[in-house]
């Protein structure tokens, strides 16, 4: 048993309120002021802010295959530190979750390592090379989240519609990195000001957007659910606003750097600077914003990219695309929207950890008595500057280095087990 003393959780009205909570069997037990418990452990949250557990639906572990980035282990670790309890693991690994047997080979590997729950993502084509269906019918009961070819764009829409049907079919969201590869002429960083400044060949908005909008039509005429990964541009916000008008079952994820950052953030032709989709304009950052505040995007997701350090030593050309997010994603989004009060406590929470629970139809995401216990503990005063020699991530690249930020996680209990705890606290 364990006795938290002393938090604030947020309530839909936005009112801090304060509580302490005792947690039995992975379930939160009672939740009100004044508990007192002797068999518990107990802990004094001096005023911390409770919130349900952390749920980001996009990370990408790299294990099994590229262990050089980042492991199972270390993943997880640095999901845990930045407050998740939960994540969804992206499928281009080696091997490809495409079959019973890798699948399960993940699965098992997640099972050994993971210091968090994590629910894999099985391709929608085998070896994610948009050609041939994986077996969704088995592969829908195998404790994944979804299915989803990041990386890549489906570019046959004749592959997705028939992906789509099948997924349907089995309840499962196909989970789409949308990208038109005949609209990429080569390009790798956004075709706005800061590429055509410094002579870079640029991605086209429409390389997403194309896509999206024929994939909206495709989840039109299926009924699946679509869900959008890494929006980044205003006219894919405004498709997203129209299939949402059109009771079309969309949902979509942006991540706290297409929040933060534009093209002309990029300093020095800095390869931390370099992901995909890129940093977009100012005025597509702005209708990220918006369409997050007015609900047509739903989650934030971090699309955590780890690479190592001598692939980013490369040139803005050569080197991968990817950028960390778990460690740093709820204190820069804390301190950059609620602080300036962009958005609310609540709407942050909702966006984190609530609305990722619900689109997927998972038990979390909730903070009451009875609730399975997913709690991320944070000191909403703690400033620290973001340091990547600090990350438990083997991934140091981000872009966010020297940012001084609070909101920091302190603790992070997964099923009412400590996961990860301050030092301090
Ligand atoms: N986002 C990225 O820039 N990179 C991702 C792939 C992806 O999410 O599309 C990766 O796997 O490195
Ligand atoms: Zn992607
Ligand atoms: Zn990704």
């Amino acid at each position: 048993m364990i006795l938290l003393k002393n938090g604030y959780f947020v309530s839909e009205e936005n009112d801090l309120i304060k509580s302490d909570f005792l947690i039995n069997d992975g379930k939160i037990l009672k939740m009100e002021i004044g508990i007192e418990c002797d068999e518990a452990e107990v802990y004094d949250l001096a005023g911390a802010f409770v919130s349900p557990g952390l749920v980001d639906v996009h990370v990408h572990l790299r294990e099994p295959g590229y262990e050089r980035k980042e492991t199972i282990e270390t993943g997880t670790l640095a999901a845990a530190k930045g407050g998740f309890t939960t994540i969804a693991a992206m499928a281009n690994t080696i091997p490809v979750p495409d079959s019973v047997e890798h699948v399960t080979y993940i699965n098992d590997l997640l099972d050994k390592s993971a210091k968090v729950r994590v629910f894999p993502y099985a391709a929608i084509t085998i070896g994610e090379r948009g050609e041939e269906i994986v077996d969704v019918e088995t592969l829908a009961n195998m404790n994944i989240l979804g299915f989803s070819d990041d990386g890549r764009g489906i570019q046959e829409a004749g592959v997705m519609y028939q992906a789509m049907k099948r997924a349907k079919e089995v309840n499962k969201p196909i989970v789409a990195h949308c990208e038109d590869d005949s609209l990429l002429f080569g390009g790798y960083l956004h075709d706005g000001e800061y590429a055509k400044e410094n002579g870079h060949k640029g991605i086209l908005s429409v390389s997403e957007s194309a896509q999206i909008a024929r994939d909206i039509m495709l989840a039109q005429a299926t009924g699946v659910h679509y869900h959008i990964c890494h929006i980044s541009t205003k006219e894919s916000v405004e498709l997203v606003r129209f299939a949402k008008q059109q009771g079309i079952h969309v949902t979509a994820e942006v991540s706290p750097h297409h929040l933060l950052l534009c093209d002309m953030d990029i300093k020095n032709d800095d390869t931390n600077y370099k992901m995909n989709p890129p940093l977009r304009s100012e005025r597509d950052r702005l209708a990220c914003v918006e369409g997050l505040l007015d609900g047509t995007i739903d989650v934030i997701a971090t699309d955590h990219a780890p690479h190592h350090e001598d692939e980013k030593a490369r040139n803005l050309y050569e080197a991968p695309f990817g950028i960390v997010g778990l460690e740093t994603a709820f204190p820069l989004m804390y301190t950059h929207f609620v602080k300036t009060g962009i958005m609310t406590l609540n709407q942050l929470v909702n966006c984190m950890s609530r609305k990722p629970a619900d689109i997927f139809n998972l038990p979390y995401g909730k903070l009451e008595v009875g609730a399975i216990a997913d709690l991320t503990i944070i000191d909403l005063e703690k400033e620290m500057k973001i340091d990547p020699q600090h990350f438990v991530s083997k991934g140091k690249n981000t872009p966010f280095t020297g940012y001084c930020v609070s909101g920091w996680p302190v603790m992070t209990l997964v099923d009412g087990k400590i996961v990860y705890q301050a030092m301090n606290l």
